[in-house]
């Protein structure tokens, strides 16, 4: 677990480092105070106050020691805290950003919306809530069963030998638990994944009559991995309480034996000493087993941040190379989306000269979408190379391979913010100029025109304030501002209308000669103004030939 948090917090570690020893102490300092009560207690029983006194001072003392240094460790638990919710989160954010674009599944992507929601908000209240009563209720009973020796070899003897026991049984509990709690998250996120879709495809469900049955599902799901969940966290609970009682029960029998009838004043007084101090024992050790829950618990999700930070990003290379030009090259690329799953892509070889427009055609499913992911590098092919200027992409940075292309993708990706912005982030430091000059190729003048706040309209969460065909044509001004030498587009099968078709057309038409063009092309304009058209059938390039032989095809 703290491997885990080490991890979260990379190079910042050493808050928690500090807030370990912070705590460690505390836990001593607890222990020896806790210790102090049997020469105190001894002493006054005997009598002898002024004897008592010196003690009593001590612990009083020590008390005040305590309760100052437990401030210390709190705090230093609130700044673990606090650079878990900030670096940590930044650390997450940065490791995520450097993952190839293909990791973001469905999957994936619940897993890492609990895990940046919730997930870490929890991780970040471990220290001060949960750690500091757990490493003290740890290192207490060390401390007082070395006092328990002192007075009762038995009793301290039992207490020492049984602490290393509680230790493994507390641990497989916690174990127990792990398994259930990564089951109950996953399941959370799918939940979560899927209530977000159920409210964003209203329109859809309602048209179709669709009721909730895939969210019930998860639902159902999440209800009996959470009743998995509980039912075992009770178990180890009561097992570990079980087992602490256990300790305590043999303390009792053991010390309880020096009060048989006849024994001496002084070893009444040293038993009675013995077996506070034994409930001094078990009182931490109770709160440790209480808190089993609440471990496997933050356990479950910690591993789930361990498994986003150790996806394995895109490897950047050593020395990065530049491309010549903006010629397109795939060499003998297979491509499966999973091991053991049907190759994608068989064994594809083609070639774009720099400046040359290529329709990519074929049936749905036959690898087109594909293509394009792999040149942008979302993902890097099992076999073969893909070649941008001569260099193969591994050997590009990652920079400069974003530099290298714009994309026009059929999901026409928005983000909450303005029109402006949203184009902008082609190049954020076009001029106005420039900026002027993309909004008129992408046919956006009369759309701004029309909007009261012009450029500075919001777009709304992934675009929901603007149509299907307002949301493409953003997209278009943004590739063209980019003035990126190789330009990626998916013509859109749906969403557009006439003018919308007509405005991509002039958009590609005034960049013919000017980009290296792949476009996934559906309407025959487009397959008329390709230099060549490539044809897909089931992974394979069928056809690489002139756009004439193709037109008129859909
Ligand atoms: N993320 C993914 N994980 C697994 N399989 C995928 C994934 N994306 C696509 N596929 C599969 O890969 C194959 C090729 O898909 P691709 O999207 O490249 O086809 P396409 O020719 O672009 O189809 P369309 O014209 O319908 O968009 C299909 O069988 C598809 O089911």
């Amino acid at each position: 677990m703290i491997r885990g948090l080490t991890h979260l917090l990379g190079p910042d570690h050493t808050v928690l480092r500090r807030y370990i020893w912070l705590a460690l102490v505390s836990g001593v300092l607890n222990g020896l105070t806790i210790a102090a009560i049997a020469p105190v207690l001894t002493r006054l029983l005997h009598g002898d106050i002024r004897a008592a006194l010196p003690w009593l001072c001590a612990m009083l003392i020590g008390v005040l020691i305590c309760w100052l240094w437990r401030r210390r460790v709190e705090m230093a638990g609130v700044d673990v805290g606090i650079a878990v919710l900030g670096r940590g989160r930044a650390r997450i954010g940065n490791h995520v950003s450097s993952l190839p674009a293909g990791w973001f599944t469905p999957d994936n992507t619940a897993r890492l919306s609990h895990v940046i929601t919730d997930g870490v908000m929890e991780v970040a209240q471990l220290p001060a809530h949960v750690f500091t009563p757990v490493l003290s209720g740890m290192v207490v009973p060390v401390t007082v069963s070395l006092a328990l020796l002192a007075l009762d070899w038995r009793m301290g003897l039992l207490a020492l030998v049984a602490l290393p026991i509680m230790a493994v049984v507390f641990g497989l509990a916690a174990r127990l638990g792990a398994s259930a709690d990564a089951v109950w998250h996953q399941s959370a996120a799918e939940t979560s994944a899927r209530a977000v879709e159920f409210a964003h495809d209203q329109a859809v469900m309602r048209a179709f009559g669709g009721g909730t049955d895939f969210l019930d599902q998860a639902v159902a799901f999440q209800q009996k991995t959470g009743g998995r969940l509980i039912r075992l966290s009770l178990l180890s609970g009561i097992m570990n309480g079980w087992l602490v009682q256990t300790v305590f029960a043999g303390l009792l029998i053991i010390g309880l034996q020096k009060l048989a009838p006849g024994a001496s004043s002084q070893t009444i007084i040293a038993a009675v000493v013995s077996l506070l101090l034994a409930s001094r024992f078990v009182e931490p050790l109770l709160e440790v087993a209480a808190y089993a829950g609440a471990l496997h618990g933050a356990r479950g999700q910690l591993d789930a941040i361990d498994a986003i930070l150790s996806a394995t990003p895109l490897p950047e290379p050593d020395r990065p190379q530049l491309p010549a030009d903006s010629t397109v090259e795939l060499r003998n690329v297979t491509f499966r989306y999973s091991p053991g799953a049907l190759a994608v892509l068989d064994d594809v070889s083609f070639r774009i000269a720099p400046g040359e427009m290529v329709a990519l055609v074929g049936a749905s499913g036959s690898g087109k979408t594909t293509i394009l992911r792999l040149v942008a590098r979302f993902l890097d092919p099992e076999d073969g190379c893909i070649a941008i200027g001569g260099i193969d992409l591994r050997c590009i940075g990652a920079r400069d391979l974003t530099a290298s292309i714009s994309q026009v993708f059929q999901e026409s990706w928005l983000f909450s913010g303005t029109i402006r912005e949203n184009i902008l982030l082609g190049r954020a430091r076009a001029s106005d100029a420039e900026l002027a000059e993309a909004i008129r190729l992408a046919g956006m003048d009369e759309i701004i025109a029309r909007l009261p706040d012009g450029l500075e309209a919001e777009v709304g969460g992934a675009g929901s304030l603007l149509s299907g065909g307002e949301r493409q044509r953003v997209a278009i001004a943004r590739a063209l501002i980019k003035r990126a030498p190789i330009l990626l587009v998916d013509e859109a099968t749906a969403a557009l209308d006439a003018e919308n078709e007509a405005i991509i057309a002039d958009a590609l038409a005034g960049l013919r000669g000017k980009a290296t063009i792949i476009v996934i092309a559906h309407r025959p304009a487009t397959l008329r103004m390709a230099d060549r058209i490539l044809t897909l059938a089931q992974g394979k390039l069928i056809k690489n030939g002139s756009s004439g032989g193709a037109r008129g095809e859909p």
